[in-house]
């Protein structure tokens, strides 16, 4: 995620706008979390300049220049179209029936048709809608201040109702946001620090991400950590999160979620020190390499370990945290293959209050694993982790990053792609290809049907992830039933 390229944003009319940089024929543009074609994009653009908003300064709009639009007319009316239907599909999201009726792209269909009792279960619990109130509320865009529920977001032609066919793409960072830095139990001082990582030499730089560079080091004590050093444009932001940020992470301990160890906040510092886990990332895992391929097994133990991590912060954690950032990237392997999930950069507690039902927040994560619903209303529960999950268990299983921007077209979004496959009941052809164990049909579907209804569209449909352990015990059981037989 290093490589992430940003994007451009404006919440105009409470519309999110969205390109990943630099343009180029991939290049993907999402509306509300809505994958669209470049005509409807800059269609929008022009809306919203013709409204008197306000873009960033890193978004332009140079390729709605007209040699790039020619010959796109086509296209453009269908994605109105199917628009069109998706407005339609909105108002009628409480109604089965009609949601069955709408559910064109098949995907919602499946999802309705396999979800119907936590559809049911979590209606109730979900009908108050109640602002929470927030003391580190400074980032919500302000707009939402004054309109707390969806309903009340104002309208805008560009608006659609999300649907797992809409996941948006790219692994591409979607917005900034500050990294704690604490310094707990581990006292450490700049001298100490300094010493451990070989005055932050090259040799001890073992990754960067899109906030700093992370260093391995090694203590007195022979206790190996990593640290983070942000870079020092994101200070600023680092402040003003940075209390509830260390407070929520304090909390945190799980054989299943790295452990923070300590932070400096000092002069032109900002470290995170983290325990130190040692064999990469599951995304290195994914992609091969010297450290071999992960087999099916590897693969389930890994996914219930980041199931368990996130049970623990759903529902375990002194206080509720989301996470906002699970990603193969985000989540470190052992030695013995067992799974952390790291980086809490973007971790929010969740509602306090039992009327509140979500919080409303400025929208953070990475594009390919984001929620659309939390998107489109900003709405951040629980259950927008769920949602990464279910992308996550897809990409575990097929290998394949959530958007793959040089596949042909009906294979760049990986969810609605094995979502079409496994429709088609070509399951085998969605396996990672270099995971050579042959592992049963049934078993393969049902990792798939879960992975599903975690990415379904809205998170009434979606289980949480205590159900989700369930299971995949379940599926772990009968995998072992049969490799054993
Ligand atoms: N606790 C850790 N133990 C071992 N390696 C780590 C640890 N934390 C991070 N790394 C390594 O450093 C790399 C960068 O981590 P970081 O969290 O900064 O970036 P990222 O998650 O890849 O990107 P971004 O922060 O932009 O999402 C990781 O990919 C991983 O290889």
């Amino acid at each position: 995620s290093a490589s992430a390229s940003y994007v451009g944003t404006s919440v105009c009319l409470s519309d999110h706008l969205t390109y990943t940089k630099p343009y180029h024929q991939g290049t993907l543009f999402i509306i509300n979390g809505n994958p669209v074609d470049i005509v409807r994009f800059c269609k929008a653009i022009r809306f919203h300049k013709a409204k008197g908003c306000i873009f960033e300064d890193s978004f332009s709009d140079e390729f709605c220049t007209g040699h790039y639009l020619l010959g796109r007319r086509f296209l453009d009316e269908k994605s109105v179209e199917d628009s069109k239907n998706n407005e339609a599909g909105s108002e009628n999201k409480y109604s089965h029936v009609k949601v069955i009726s709408m559910a064109a792209s098949g995907f919602l269909l499946f999802c309705c048709a396999i979800c119907c009792p936590c559809f049911h279960k979590e209606r109730k619990a979900n009908s108050h809608e109640v602002l929470p109130k927030e003391s580190n509320s400074v980032h919500q865009v302000s707009s939402f201040e004054m309109s707390p529920s969806s309903d009340k977001i104002p309208p805008s032609p560009f608006r659609a109702p999300p649907s797992p066919s809409r996941v948006p793409q790219s692994p591409s960072r979607y917005a900034m946001s500050p990294r704690v830095s604490r310094l707990g139990p581990l006292n450490l001082s700049m001298s100490q620090i300094a010493a451990a990582t070989n005055n932050f030499s090259d040799d001890q730089k073992i990754g960067e991400g899109g906030f700093g560079i992370v260093y391995k080091g090694i203590l007195d004590d022979g206790q190996f950590v990593a640290i983070k050093r942000a870079k020092k444009e994101h200070f600023e932001n680092l402040r003003t999160e940075f209390k509830s940020e260390v407070d929520l992470l304090s909390k945190i301990g799980h054989r299943n979620l790295v452990k923070l160890l300590g932070y400096v906040d000092k002069g032109d510092e900002r470290l995170i020190i983290t325990e130190f886990v040692r064999n990469g990332t599951l995304r290195d895992h994914l992609d091969g390499g010297p450290r071999g391929i992960l087999n099916f097994n590897q693969r389930l133990e890994i996914v219930i370990d980041v199931c368990h991590g996130l049970t623990y912060l759903h529902s375990y954690a002194e206080r509720q945290i989301i996470h906002r950032d699970i990603k193969s990237s985000n989540i470190l392997l052992t030695d013995s293959m067992r799974a952390k999930v790291a980086d809490f950069g973007f971790a929010r507690g969740g509602p306090t209050d039992s009327n509140q039902t979500h919080i409303l927040t400025q929208v953070k994560g990475t594009v390919g694993y984001l929620d659309p619903e939390y998107m489109r209303t900003y709405q951040l529960t629980a259950k927008s982790d769920v949602f990464s999950f279910g992308i996550l268990l897809v990409e575990i299983l097929t290998g394949r990053r959530p958007v793959e921007s040089r596949r042909p077209h009906d294979e760049k979004i990986t969810v609605r792609w094995a979502f079409d496959k496994y429709n088609e009941g070509k399951v085998f052809e969605l396996v990672d290809p270099n995971a050579r164990d042959r592992v049963d049909e049934k078993i393969l579907r049902k990792m798939f049907s879960l992975a599903f209804q975690c990415a379904a569209p809205t998170r009434k449909e979606r289980p949480d992830m205590e159900a989700v352990g369930k299971q995949l015990w379940a599926i772990r059981s009968s995998y072992l039933r049969r490799s054993m037989a």
